[in-house]
């Protein structure tokens, strides 16, 4: 299966939306397909054997659209081509908008006196004459207007109709109708009827649905302003060491293994590890976390952060589209093109929407022109009806929301992978968090090392345990390895080295049967553990986790490793709980431990000693508590925990595995980052459902009064001109509230 973003050009509301997934979804072999019409963008998985991007285009270009592949390298998505070809659109509505706004303007100002039913000096007769009207609404309709019938006549053909359906036959009638009396006058007179015309309804119609539009794209650009901030974030040029000359070359000629310099206040071209010198770097660019941190030879540095105060080599590890930066972008380009589940009910609304707005449309004439016999006031309801209907606030109002708040999430250090993540993040009711690496910093160090025999063999039984971890990747075994090394021994390579997941390791070491591991494993492999028993109650309840030695059968030692809790771990959890949420913890170490570590930062719920395979049968439990969990972790054992939760979220110093597998990445490892993602949701998922409460608010009230039933009553008729500024406001409203949520702030004090 393969995944491919396409840049999506020619819709102008959320039926074409459905219509293109549509004509994507009936190409064989596409097993995925779903448009973002905010973002113009279409998410296809597709069967690389059955179907290939040729035929895809081909099928969106058959619906009257056109689909490019956006590229692989995200930094390089919007070359200059797309851009100017983007500006030349946006000038052209621009001449249109204003152009019909001006001749709408004096259609207006022509037939007030008719409208007002008095002459008003200073408002030439001549203005009112039909002809002189049809001159001036001709090229608004069919110049600015154009795309609104050639979108109408292609969704035709397709047996289809979109808003722009909707438009073209509401203001195409205005404009028919008005032809008769323009030219038979006598006709109307004769049947004892005014020749009135509706020239001025249906050009002003068209212009304000174009500035209605101008005012969208402006906004819509906002909306991806946090995929341009964080692009804007690369720096431009890098300087490298070949052949021990130093070059500036553009970032894009640097090459894996290129030896790249820094001075002090340079932004780091790309990601690399440092091989001389040292410095203190800003990351909070790309992490969120303000605090600067100190590198020195061997750290990872990351592309596009600032360098503060030392200057320093590194090598280039990840250049391109592999940078950290650029699948961040990647991420949220590919997060803001995706379809939050709420989208799916605006998306079957919006599908039964037009034909059912035609049919009221042809209700409304039949039953005013039966009932009043009239035919001018059955026409202006029909009208009415037709223009006031139009779904498109309702296609936008989820996407920008959507776009606005994953943008928001990345410039706080929060990587969302799909809206859906977005959307269930905010009914989060528990939260279960890792212990290793998660609450605690996951560096573990040896704090105690205490033997049997004394002092005499230590060095050896060190030496065995060093070299027995040495094949664990464990961060347990770091520690015991770290510490060994500090101790001057040498280690070997241990023989028939067997990890038992949750409990321990074993193998041979010179000859020796090496088993290091829990408490409880000791226990099973029938060891007896009481020599160092009152040793071991007291360490483990400092929060310490206590590892066994066991050689040939025999338990020799033991080992305490301490792993400092995150500062911001009590606070974040504090914060947690008093957002109503309920904190548990999960580990795969013991009991005493676990409670110890939990009392520090505040947790009363543990599960403790939980196998790595149990991990996601515990979080399954929760669920079955008929909560939303969602699961923090960092390590390979967690994935399936990640996988099961609601909602997954990794910390982005933890393993890939972990990453892949968590909806959500919390890019520094600071547990704030839950709080703020949390608080993200919420606020985006309020600002949907303004968004959609305002955009259903002008159908679902419009067309009602649109229709003429407040007439027999009040004695109201709306007037296609106001039921044209409502719809075209209505998308406007919808995308100015949703870039309010630019102004989100995280609040860490809950
Ligand atoms: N390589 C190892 N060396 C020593 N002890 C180990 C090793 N691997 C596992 N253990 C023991 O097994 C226990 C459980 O390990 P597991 O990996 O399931 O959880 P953990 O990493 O301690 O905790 P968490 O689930 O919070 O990450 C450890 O606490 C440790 O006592
Ligand atoms: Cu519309
Ligand atoms: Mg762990």
């Amino acid at each position: 299966m393969q995944n491919q973003l396409l840049k999506l050009r020619g819709m102008s509301c959320a039926a074409c939306a459905s219509t293109i997934e549509d004509a994507i979804r009936s190409v064989p072999g596409v097993e995925a397909c779903s448009v973002n019409f905010g973002a113009e963008q279409a998410a296809v998985t597709y069967d690389p054997h059955q179907t290939n991007l040729t035929h895809i285009q081909a099928a969106v270009d058959d619906a009257g659209y056109t689909a490019q592949p956006l590229s692989d390298d995200p930094l390089t998505a919007e070359d200059d081509a797309e851009r100017r070809e983007r500006e030349t659109e946006n000038r052209q509505l621009t001449r249109k908008a204003v152009f019909s706004l001006i001749m709408g303007g004096i259609l207006v100002i022509g037939s007030l006196p008719m409208m007002l039913g008095l002459p008003i000096p200073f408002i030439p007769m001549w203005l009112h004459n039909p002809w002189f009207q049809l001159v001036l609404t001709t090229p608004v309709l069919f110049w600015a207007g154009n795309s609104f019938f050639i979108n109408a006549w292609k969704a035709l053909k397709r047996h289809s109709a979109s808003m722009d359906t909707l438009v073209a036959v509401g203001t195409g009638t205005a404009f028919l109708y008005s032809l008769f009396p323009t030219i038979y006058p006598q006709w109307f007179i004769d049947q004892g009827l005014n020749p009135d015309v509706y020239f001025e309804a249906a050009a002003v119609i068209i212009a304000l649905i174009l500035l209605g539009r101008l005012l969208e794209n402006r906004a819509k650009g906002q909306t991806s302003e946090a995929i341009r901030k964080l692009m804007g974030l690369q720096a431009k040029t890098a300087r490298v060491i070949r052949e021990g000359r130093e070059y500036d070359i553009p970032i894009a000629e640097v090459v894996l293994g290129d030896v790249v310099l820094v001075r002090p206040g340079e932004k780091i071209p790309v990601d690399g590890e440092i091989i001389d010198g040292a410095s203190t770097l800003d990351e909070a660019m790309v992490t969120g976390e303000s605090v600067p941190v100190q590198k020195t030879v061997g750290d990872e540095v990351i592309g596009a952060t600032l360098n503060k105060t030392g200057s320093f080599k590194f090598r280039a590890t990840r250049v391109g589209k592999d940078t950290f930066l650029a699948q961040i972008v990647k991420l949220v380009q590919q997060a803001q093109g995706s379809k939050a589940p709420i989208q799916k009910l605006a998306d079957q609304v919006t599908a039964w929407f037009v034909p059912a707005v035609i049919a009221i449309a042809i209700l409304t004439f039949i039953v005013w022109y039966n009932i009043m016999g009239n035919v001018t006031m059955a026409l202006i309801t029909t009208v009415g009806v037709l223009i006031i209907a139009c779904p498109c606030a309702l296609g936008l109002a989820t996407p920008t929301s959507i776009m606005v708040g994953t943008g928001k999430g990345a410039e706080n250090g929060i990587l969302i992978k799909g809206a859906d993540s977005l959307e269930l993040a905010h009914n989060i009711q528990a939260i279960v968090l890792d212990k290793t690496g998660t609450i605690t910093q996951g560096k573990p160090t040896v704090t105690d090392y205490l033997t049997v025999n004394g002092t005499a063999t230590e060095l050896h039984l060190l030496k065995l345990a060093g070299s027995l971890e040495r094949n664990s990747e464990h961060p347990l075994a770091e520690a015991v390895v770290n510490y060994a090394q500090a101790q001057g021994v040498t280690l070997e390579d241990p023989k028939g080295f067997e990890a038992v997941a949750g409990s321990g390791v074993q193998g041979t070491v010179a000859g020796q049967r090496v088993q290091i591991g829990t408490h409880r494993w000791m226990q099973e492999l029938g060891i007896a553990t009481d020599r160092l028993q009152t040793q071991w109650d007291q360490l483990e309840s400092l929060g310490r986790t206590v590892v066994w030695l066991a050689v040939d059968g025999q338990v020799e030692a033991l080992m305490a490793i301490a792993d400092a809790v995150k500062p911001s771990s009590a606070a974040a959890i504090a914060t947690l709980q008093r957002m109503g949420l309920e904190v548990v913890m999960l580990t795969g170490d013991n009991r005493r431990t676990a409670e110890a570590i939990a009392r520090e930062v505040g947790i009363t719920r543990v599960f403790a000693e939980v196998r790595p395979d149990q991990k996601a049968a515990q979080v399954e439990n929760l669920q079955r508590e008929d909560k939303v969990v969602a699961m923090v972790g960092d390590g390979i054992n967690d994935a399936p925990a990640l996988a099961q939760a609601d909602v997954g979220m990794a910390i982005g110093t933890g393993t890939d595995v972990a990453i892949a597998a968590s909806d959500i990445t919390l890019i520094s490892g600071d547990l704030h980052g839950i709080v703020t993602a949390i608080q993200l949701s919420r606020a985006t998922m309020a600002n949907i459902r303004q968004n959609l409460f305002f955009a259903f608010i002008y159908n679902v009230a419009g067309i009602p009064i649109a229709a003429g039933i407040l007439y027999p009553i009040f004695g109201w008729l709306l007037s296609p001109i106001i039921a044209g500024a409502a719809m075209a406001f209505s998308s406007v409203s919808v995308v100015t509230n949703a870039l309010r949520l630019r102004n989100f702030r995280p609040k860490l004090q809950g």
